[in-house]
């Protein structure tokens, strides 16, 4: 028997195909109310003492839910979006609707896990059944050959494991017609949600706009298009520009497309065009996602702990002043400032600029590495609990598979990825002047450029901690 009327809470799986808490609601209910809510903890300070969310961030956020409200449109129902505490907005609008059941997504994270926690115990006294589903992931939570508390804490276990016997779970259709999801058609405008619009600058990798449809383009264009997707191994740890590596990860953030939908493309175009090592690493880079999401449901609080999931504690410093240095790119270290004043202008940065800026941040200046986690979960635009946190505590040394020494010596990294200086410059102008690779060690050359490169910023010539100590 259908539920006479069922609330749709969408979370991080901004679509509609592919959408499996949408579809079974859609085809189990005889009417339906679909809802957005902008979380209040967006506009909270976190404990860096910043609001938790930028306003690029949820500026992409902001167009994906519209997005998402043109598609339902176009069905025939409608959207509702509500700002303020998740649960409290709940509780409002079962007064208002009086549905009898709840639609919805197990999402990483421990305070989305309380979140759902509460909202299901409240629906449970007033009678409303409510129903989950794992959209999150490639595989599927209850396909992995391990119970969630004996995952292996060793990456390429769980990919060979999977590799050889977990099935991924084939993709659902969109609802056909979603006449049934009533409600009034509201324009929203982003001021009324305190949503200052703020788009990426031309300078940014890409022009990000979120939305199912962006994400779709997106994937063709990486794909089919361009085949760019058939040198991405080569290219995936560039710097400069759009097409070194994919750009999925905003959309799958907030679930624009689901990280299935790729997988069965790429299975696709493996098939019609070409397959090959790079066309395997999307889907190795993809196995690393869903592991970091595996580890957080594993490890939960403890991931958000200092010392991580290791047993020993860190003496990590809490310096004020040391941080703000490195989150407004201005350690002096040109390679770490380029990629932080990328991240600040754009919400954008590469793997390999993460890699770096939080080695530096947590084994040169020995920073607290929840801070540098923070600040990335304010400014990225494709900020995904698990991804961030995991990858944080990995580089930090408190992650899983600590067998790995995780420390980066920025100058040679800076010379196997930036060798002519090329990205440096291209984020510190003042360093446009310096000739090729010297422009990244500009704190190591003797006095004289001070007095024949006056257009250098003086950051650069005091660097935070001594160069001296990279070989490269
Ligand atoms: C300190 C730090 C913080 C990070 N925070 C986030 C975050 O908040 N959100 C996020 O999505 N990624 C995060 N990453 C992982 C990675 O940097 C980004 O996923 C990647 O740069 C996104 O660009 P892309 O989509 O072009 O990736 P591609 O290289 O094209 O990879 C394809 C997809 O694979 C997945 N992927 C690739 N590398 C990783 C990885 N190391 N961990 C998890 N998934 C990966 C992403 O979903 C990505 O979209 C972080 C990495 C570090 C080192």
């Amino acid at each position: 028997m259908k539920n006479k009327k069922s609330l749709v809470w969408f979370r991080n799986n901004l679509r509609l195909a592919d959408n499996e808490a949408l579809y079974e609601a859609s085809s189990n209910s005889e009417q339906l109310i679909m809802v957005y809510i902008l979380d209040a903890r967006h506009w909270q300070e976190s404990p860096i003492k910043l609001r938790t969310s930028s306003d690029k961030k949820l500026t992409f956020l902001w167009d994906s839910i519209m997005a998402l409200k043109k598609s339902v449109e176009a069905k025939g129902g409608s959207l509702l979006l509500k700002k303020g505490n998740t649960e409290e907005v709940i509780a409002e609008l079962f007064d208002e609707y009086n549905f009898d059941a709840v639609y919805t997504t197990i999402e990483s994270g421990v305070y989305e896990e309380r979140e759902l926690e509460n909202v299901e115990n409240y629906l449970i006294k007033k009678g409303v059944s409510t129903y989950t589903f794992a959209e999150t992931t490639l595989y599927h939570p209850d396909d992995i050959p391990w119970p969630i508390n004996k995952l292996p804490a060793v990456f390429t276990q769980f990919r060979k494991e999977n590799e050889k016997q977990t099935p991924i779970r084939a993709l659902i259709n969109a609802p056909e017609d979603l006449s049934h999801a009533v409600g009034e058609k509201l324009t929203y405008k982003p001021h009324d949600f305190n949503i200052s619009i703020d788009y990426p600058p031309e300078k940014s990798v890409l022009n990000f706009k979120g939305g199912e449809q962006e994400a779709l383009n997106r994937l063709n264009y990486y794909f089919w298009e361009t085949d760019l997707v058939q040198t991405y191994k080569k290219t995936r740890n560039g710097l400069l520009g759009g097409d070194y590596s994919a750009k999925f990860s905003p959309y799958l953030a907030l679930g624009c497309i689901s990280p299935r939908t790729i997988y069965f493309e790429l299975k696709k175009y493996e098939k019609e065009r070409k397959s090959n090592q790079s066309t395997y690493w999307i889907f190795f880079e993809l196995a690393w996602r869903d592991y970091f999401h595996f580890i957080m449901k594993k490890h939960g609080n403890q991931l958000f702990s200092a010392q991580g999931i290791k047993e020993e504690g860190y003496e990590w410093s809490h310096s004020e002043k040391d941080f703000q240095k490195w989150s407004e790119g201005k350690t002096g270290v040109p390679f770490v400032d380029a990629n932080m004043r990328e991240l600040n202008e754009t919400g954008f940065m590469s793997n390999r600029g993460r890699q770096n800026v939080a080695s530096f941040l947590t084994h040169d200046l020995n920073i607290d590495w929840r801070w540098g986690a923070w600040y990335f979960e304010r400014q990225l635009l494709d900020y995904d609990v698990a991804s961030n946190w995991g990858n944080w505590a990995y580089v930090a040394g408190v992650g899983n598979d600590p067998r790995e020494n995780r420390y980066f010596n920025i100058l040679s990294q800076a010379k196997k990825y930036d060798p002519k200086g090329e990205y440096i410059k291209y984020w510190l102008p003042s360093l446009s002047g310096i000739e090729g690779f010297n422009a990244h060690k500009v704190g190591l050359l003797n006095g004289e450029i001070r007095e024949t490169h006056k257009e250098i910023d003086a950051v650069f010539f005091e660097p935070m901690i001594d160069m001296k100590k990279w070989d490269y």
